[in-house]
Protein backbone atom coordinates (compact mmCIF):
# COMPACT_ATOMS: atom_id res chain seq x y z
CA UNK A 1 0.00 0.00 0.00
CA UNK A 2 2.79 2.49 0.17
CA UNK A 3 2.88 3.02 -3.04
CA UNK A 4 -0.72 3.96 -3.46
CA UNK A 5 -1.88 6.88 -4.86
CA UNK A 6 -4.81 7.50 -2.77
CA UNK A 7 -5.14 11.19 -1.37
CA UNK A 8 -6.54 9.53 2.01
CA UNK A 9 -3.81 9.18 4.57
CA UNK A 10 -3.09 5.71 6.28
CA UNK A 11 -3.40 5.81 10.35
CA UNK A 12 -2.27 2.78 11.76
CA UNK A 13 -0.06 3.59 14.81
CA UNK A 14 -1.27 4.46 18.30
CA UNK A 15 1.09 7.87 17.66
CA UNK A 16 -0.21 8.58 13.81
CA UNK A 17 -1.84 11.72 14.20
CA UNK A 18 -5.71 10.89 13.74
CA UNK A 19 -7.19 14.01 11.62
CA UNK A 20 -10.05 15.06 13.69
CA UNK A 21 -11.82 16.29 10.44
CA UNK A 22 -11.95 14.59 7.05
CA UNK A 23 -11.68 10.93 5.73
CA UNK A 24 -8.78 8.72 6.42
CA UNK A 25 -7.50 4.89 6.02
CA UNK A 26 -6.93 2.44 8.69
CA UNK A 27 -6.12 -1.03 6.79
CA UNK A 28 -8.10 -4.24 7.85
CA UNK A 29 -6.45 -7.12 6.75
CA UNK A 30 -4.20 -7.86 3.47
CA UNK A 31 -6.68 -5.76 0.34
CA UNK A 32 -8.96 -4.73 2.76
CA UNK A 33 -8.93 -0.70 4.35
CA UNK A 34 -11.64 1.25 6.53
CA UNK A 35 -12.33 4.98 4.85
CA UNK A 36 -12.96 7.10 7.83
CA UNK A 37 -15.57 9.22 8.07
CA UNK A 38 -15.21 9.11 3.96
CA UNK A 39 -19.13 10.13 3.39
CA UNK A 40 -19.76 11.96 6.88
CA UNK A 41 -20.38 14.87 4.77
CA UNK A 42 -22.57 13.27 2.82
CA UNK A 43 -24.95 11.55 4.84
CA UNK A 44 -28.03 13.29 4.52
CA UNK A 45 -27.54 13.79 0.48
CA UNK A 46 -27.18 9.48 0.92
CA UNK A 47 -30.39 9.20 2.71
CA UNK A 48 -32.40 11.40 0.70
CA UNK A 49 -31.27 8.85 -2.55
CA UNK A 50 -31.94 5.76 -0.31
CA UNK A 51 -35.22 6.89 0.94
CA UNK A 52 -35.66 7.54 -3.81
CA UNK A 53 -35.14 3.31 -3.61
CA UNK A 54 -37.16 2.70 -0.96
CA UNK A 55 -39.97 3.96 -2.59
CA UNK A 56 -39.83 1.97 -5.54
CA UNK A 57 -38.65 -1.14 -4.24
CA UNK A 58 -39.76 -1.26 -0.40
CA UNK A 59 -37.51 -3.47 2.12
CA UNK A 60 -38.45 -7.34 2.63
CA UNK A 61 -37.87 -9.32 5.48
CA UNK A 62 -36.08 -12.55 3.49
CA UNK A 63 -35.45 -16.09 4.91
CA UNK A 64 -32.34 -18.01 4.71
CA UNK A 65 -31.99 -21.26 2.71
CA UNK A 66 -32.74 -22.80 5.64
CA UNK A 67 -36.81 -21.18 6.26
CA UNK A 68 -34.83 -18.67 9.41
CA UNK A 69 -36.71 -15.46 8.94
CA UNK A 70 -33.56 -13.14 8.84
CA UNK A 71 -33.54 -9.70 11.23
CA UNK A 72 -31.98 -7.68 8.36
CA UNK A 73 -34.57 -6.71 6.03
CA UNK A 74 -33.20 -5.48 2.83
CA UNK A 75 -33.56 -3.92 -1.01
CA UNK A 76 -31.39 -3.29 -4.05
CA UNK A 77 -30.79 -1.32 -6.67
CA UNK A 78 -28.83 -1.54 -10.09
CA UNK A 79 -29.21 -4.29 -12.26
CA UNK A 80 -30.34 -7.12 -10.22
CA UNK A 81 -31.62 -7.63 -6.91
CA UNK A 82 -30.80 -10.01 -4.35
CA UNK A 83 -33.05 -13.09 -2.72
CA UNK A 84 -32.84 -15.40 -0.34
CA UNK A 85 -35.65 -17.92 -0.03
CA UNK A 86 -35.84 -21.89 0.12
CA UNK A 87 -33.78 -21.81 -3.15
CA UNK A 88 -30.61 -20.73 -1.78
CA UNK A 89 -29.38 -16.89 -2.15
CA UNK A 90 -29.14 -15.85 -5.32
CA UNK A 91 -29.39 -12.20 -7.69
CA UNK A 92 -32.19 -12.00 -9.76
CA UNK A 93 -32.70 -9.57 -12.86
CA UNK A 94 -36.61 -9.36 -12.58
CA UNK A 95 -38.14 -8.75 -9.42
CA UNK A 96 -40.39 -11.84 -7.93
CA UNK A 97 -43.44 -9.42 -7.24
CA UNK A 98 -44.25 -6.36 -8.79
CA UNK A 99 -42.09 -3.98 -11.33
CA UNK A 100 -40.42 -5.90 -13.69
CA UNK A 101 -36.99 -3.70 -12.79
CA UNK A 102 -35.13 -2.50 -9.60
CA UNK A 103 -34.56 1.24 -9.30
CA UNK A 104 -30.83 2.13 -10.90
CA UNK A 105 -27.87 2.94 -8.21
CA UNK A 106 -28.77 6.96 -7.57
CA UNK A 107 -26.25 9.13 -8.72
CA UNK A 108 -24.68 9.84 -5.80
CA UNK A 109 -24.14 6.64 -4.34
CA UNK A 110 -22.89 5.25 -7.47
CA UNK A 111 -20.28 8.03 -7.49
CA UNK A 112 -19.56 7.90 -3.61
CA UNK A 113 -18.45 3.86 -4.44
CA UNK A 114 -16.68 5.08 -7.31
CA UNK A 115 -14.57 7.21 -4.87
CA UNK A 116 -13.87 4.67 -2.43
CA UNK A 117 -12.56 2.17 -4.78
CA UNK A 118 -10.15 4.51 -5.70
CA UNK A 119 -9.25 5.98 -2.18
CA UNK A 120 -9.01 1.74 -1.54
CA UNK A 121 -6.51 1.59 -4.35
CA UNK A 122 -9.23 0.01 -6.63
CA UNK A 123 -9.20 2.27 -9.18
CA UNK A 124 -11.32 0.10 -11.83
CA UNK A 125 -14.50 -1.03 -9.80
CA UNK A 126 -17.50 0.01 -11.11
CA UNK A 127 -20.40 -1.72 -9.28
CA UNK A 128 -23.18 -2.60 -11.13
CA UNK A 129 -25.50 -3.88 -7.88
CA UNK A 130 -26.40 -2.17 -4.26
CA UNK A 131 -27.96 -4.32 -1.63
CA UNK A 132 -29.71 -2.07 1.42
CA UNK A 133 -29.13 -3.53 4.80
CA UNK A 134 -31.47 -2.05 7.04
CA UNK A 135 -30.91 -3.02 10.88
CA UNK A 136 -33.71 -2.31 14.02
CA UNK A 137 -31.61 -2.44 17.48
CA UNK A 138 -31.01 -5.91 17.71
CA UNK A 139 -30.60 -6.79 13.72
CA UNK A 140 -27.73 -9.11 13.21
CA UNK A 141 -25.65 -10.53 10.28
CA UNK A 142 -24.11 -13.78 10.74
CA UNK A 143 -20.20 -14.72 9.35
CA UNK A 144 -20.65 -15.13 5.97
CA UNK A 145 -18.67 -14.25 2.70
CA UNK A 146 -19.75 -12.34 -0.22
CA UNK A 147 -19.60 -15.06 -2.65
CA UNK A 148 -22.38 -15.41 -4.81
CA UNK A 149 -21.13 -12.21 -7.47
CA UNK A 150 -19.48 -13.40 -11.08
CA UNK A 151 -16.41 -11.31 -10.86
CA UNK A 152 -14.25 -12.19 -8.07
CA UNK A 153 -11.83 -9.38 -8.98
CA UNK A 154 -14.27 -6.89 -7.97
CA UNK A 155 -13.82 -5.81 -4.21
CA UNK A 156 -16.82 -4.97 -2.50
CA UNK A 157 -17.47 -1.51 -0.91
CA UNK A 158 -19.63 -1.31 2.16
CA UNK A 159 -21.10 1.80 3.23
CA UNK A 160 -21.93 2.31 6.98
CA UNK A 161 -25.12 4.44 7.91
CA UNK A 162 -26.91 5.48 11.38
CA UNK A 163 -26.43 3.57 14.61
CA UNK A 164 -22.93 2.51 14.96
CA UNK A 165 -22.46 -1.47 14.51
CA UNK A 166 -19.51 -3.89 15.89
CA UNK A 167 -18.41 -5.51 12.06
CA UNK A 168 -16.66 -8.63 12.62
CA UNK A 169 -13.74 -9.72 9.82
CA UNK A 170 -12.06 -12.94 9.75
CA UNK A 171 -10.67 -14.97 6.81
CA UNK A 172 -11.22 -17.21 4.29
CA UNK A 173 -12.35 -20.10 6.31
CA UNK A 174 -14.75 -19.86 9.05
CA UNK A 175 -12.84 -20.99 11.77
CA UNK A 176 -10.17 -18.08 11.23
CA UNK A 177 -9.86 -15.45 14.08
CA UNK A 178 -11.86 -12.63 13.37
CA UNK A 179 -11.25 -9.30 14.00
CA UNK A 180 -13.92 -6.75 15.51
CA UNK A 181 -13.88 -3.26 14.80
CA UNK A 182 -16.72 -0.06 15.22
CA UNK A 183 -18.27 1.10 12.32
CA UNK A 184 -20.21 5.04 12.15
CA UNK A 185 -21.97 6.69 9.78
CA UNK A 186 -20.31 7.61 6.83
CA UNK A 187 -17.57 5.03 7.52
CA UNK A 188 -16.60 3.23 4.07
CA UNK A 189 -14.89 -0.49 4.13
CA UNK A 190 -13.65 -1.68 1.13
CA UNK A 191 -12.19 -5.55 0.60
CA UNK A 192 -10.92 -6.88 -2.13
CA UNK A 193 -8.03 -9.18 -3.54
CA UNK A 194 -6.54 -11.60 -1.07
CA UNK A 195 -9.10 -10.49 1.29
CA UNK A 196 -12.32 -10.61 -1.29
CA UNK A 197 -13.69 -14.09 0.16
CA UNK A 198 -12.83 -13.08 4.02
CA UNK A 199 -15.60 -13.86 6.64
CA UNK A 200 -17.34 -11.22 8.08
CA UNK A 201 -20.55 -10.68 9.98
CA UNK A 202 -22.38 -7.37 12.51
CA UNK A 203 -23.40 -8.11 15.93
CA UNK A 204 -26.60 -7.06 16.88
CA UNK A 205 -27.00 -3.39 16.59
CA UNK A 206 -27.28 -1.44 19.84
CA UNK A 207 -30.26 1.04 20.32
CA UNK A 208 -29.49 4.54 20.25
CA UNK A 209 -30.58 7.58 18.07
CA UNK A 210 -28.54 8.60 15.03
CA UNK A 211 -29.29 12.26 14.26
CA UNK A 212 -30.08 11.34 10.54
CA UNK A 213 -31.27 7.70 10.66
CA UNK A 214 -33.20 7.75 13.80
CA UNK A 215 -33.19 4.38 15.48
CA UNK A 216 -31.53 2.22 12.29
CA UNK A 217 -28.45 1.21 10.90
CA UNK A 218 -28.36 1.05 7.10
CA UNK A 219 -25.46 -0.41 5.50
CA UNK A 220 -24.99 -0.33 1.19
CA UNK A 221 -22.95 -2.79 -0.04
CA UNK A 222 -21.92 -2.25 -3.83
CA UNK A 223 -20.95 -5.05 -5.78
CA UNK A 224 -19.99 -6.57 -9.51
CA UNK A 225 -22.51 -8.80 -8.84
CA UNK A 226 -23.26 -10.09 -13.08
O1 LIG B 1 -23.86 -4.49 7.25
C1 LIG B 1 -22.67 -4.65 7.02
O2 LIG B 1 -21.80 -3.92 7.50
C2 LIG B 1 -22.21 -5.82 6.18
C3 LIG B 1 -23.24 -6.30 5.19
C4 LIG B 1 -22.84 -7.55 4.50
O3 LIG B 1 -21.88 -8.19 4.83
C5 LIG B 1 -23.63 -8.04 3.37
O4 LIG B 1 -24.66 -7.44 3.04
O5 LIG B 1 -23.25 -9.06 2.76
FE1 LIG C 1 -21.41 -9.65 3.31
Amino acid sequence: MSRSTSPVPFVNDLFDPVPDTGPYREALAPGAVILRNFARDRVEEMAEAIRGVLRRAPLKAMHTPGGLPMTVKTSSCGNAGWVSDEHGYRYARVRAHGASEWPPIPEPLMQLALAAARAADYPDFVPDFCLINYYRPGAKLGLHQDKDERDPNAPIVSLSLGLPAEFLFGGNERSDKTRTVWLYSGDVVVWGGPSRMAFHGVKPVADGIDPVFGHCRVNLTFRKAL
